[in-house]
């Protein structure tokens, strides 16, 4: 069988390196980026997620602080924490885990950061400056797959990419760097008609919908790259993306595992606007 993974883990590693030489090269003078993550209560997948981007932010020379608050904190108190992080020089990136219990406001926490440390790229002054092409921090998923495409030579200008899913985080932003790269874009999103008709026109299918297993080969056109952006349990527990894996496979010209795909890019990206963070603000 060819072999037609995009090796996420593989490419994240390689990028990981070069944010490793830049952190060297900064700390010899006298910087070291700084990244704080906050976590508040005890959501299982978001424990593993937080705990690998302290670990990373570690291994690459990065000052790394994981704040983890009980799920009874309040709205008024996480802001506080970030009012005081935000005037804190030595944290160049400030990253709140979500999803955030369901008594925290998430809109009124992400405008709390500072949009000069907003890392997540979710800030309403990133998201503005983002979509009328001024430099800004980009969200990790999707800046993640763009890398991924880009290091494989993958160029998107003129392609149909349909992305599945409308989120704030990963489905919109997508779509809008696809367009700044030049292609056509389409969404596809739970109120739309016929959904396979037009997953089958994409040359590149980008999913992220949090639906185990939802798209199989009726949905893929031949030849087409799919990315899987989802991170689900199967029946058996077992780790799944929102594509059935085995089934696409055979007829895609490349396709993302998951794990392996774009979850370790997501990690890297958070790497790499924490560099850019601190390379700002300290000059
Ligand atoms: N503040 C944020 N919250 C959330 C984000 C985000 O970008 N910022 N994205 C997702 C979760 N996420 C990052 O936080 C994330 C999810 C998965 C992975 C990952 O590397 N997955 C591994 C498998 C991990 C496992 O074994 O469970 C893989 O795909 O190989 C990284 C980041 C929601 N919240």
């Amino acid at each position: 069988m060819v072999n037609n993974i995009l090796d996420g883990k593989k490419i994240a590693s390689s990028i990981q390196s070069d944010i490793e030489q830049q952190v060297k090269t900064l700390k010899q003078s006298g910087v070291v980026p700084g990244l704080t993550v906050i976590i508040v209560g005890d959501n299982p997948a978001s424990i593993t997620y937080v705990t690998n981007k302290k670990r990373t932010s570690e291994r690459l020379g990065m000052n790394s602080a994981l704040l983890e608050l009980p799920e009874s904190t309040t709205e008024l108190e996480l802001v506080n924490k970030i009012v005081e992080l935000n005037n804190d020089p030595t944290v160049h990136g400030i990253l709140v885990q979500l999803p955030l219990p369901r008594h925290i406001d998430e809109s009124k926490i992400i405008h709390a950061i500072s949009p000069e440390k907003d890392v997540d790229g979710f800030h309403p002054i990133n998201v503005g400056k983002f979509v009328i092409g001024e430099e800004s921090f980009l969200p990790c998923t999707p800046y993640g797959i763009m890398e991924m495409l880009h290091f494989e030579g993958i160029d998107v200008a003129g392609k149909h990419v349909v992305v599945v899913g409308r989120s704030n985080i990963v489905g919109k932003p997508m779509g809008l760097m696809m367009l700044k790269n030049n292609a056509t874009v389409t969404y596809v999103h739970s109120k739309t008609v016929d959904v396979s008709s037009i997953t089958k026109q994409a040359d590149i299918l980008i999913v992220a919908v949090g639906k185990a297993k939802f798209i199989t080969s009726e949905f893929v056109k031949d030849g087409a790259i799919v990315i899987d952006v989802g991170m689900n349990r199967d029946e058996n527990g077992k780790l799944c993306g929102d594509v059935d894996f085995e089934n696409v496979r055979n007829i895609a010209s490349f396709i993302t595992p998951v794990p392996g795909g774009v979850g370790p890019m997501t990690i890297t990206m958070l790497m790499k606007n924490t560099l850019e963070s601190a390379k700002k603000l300290s000059t």
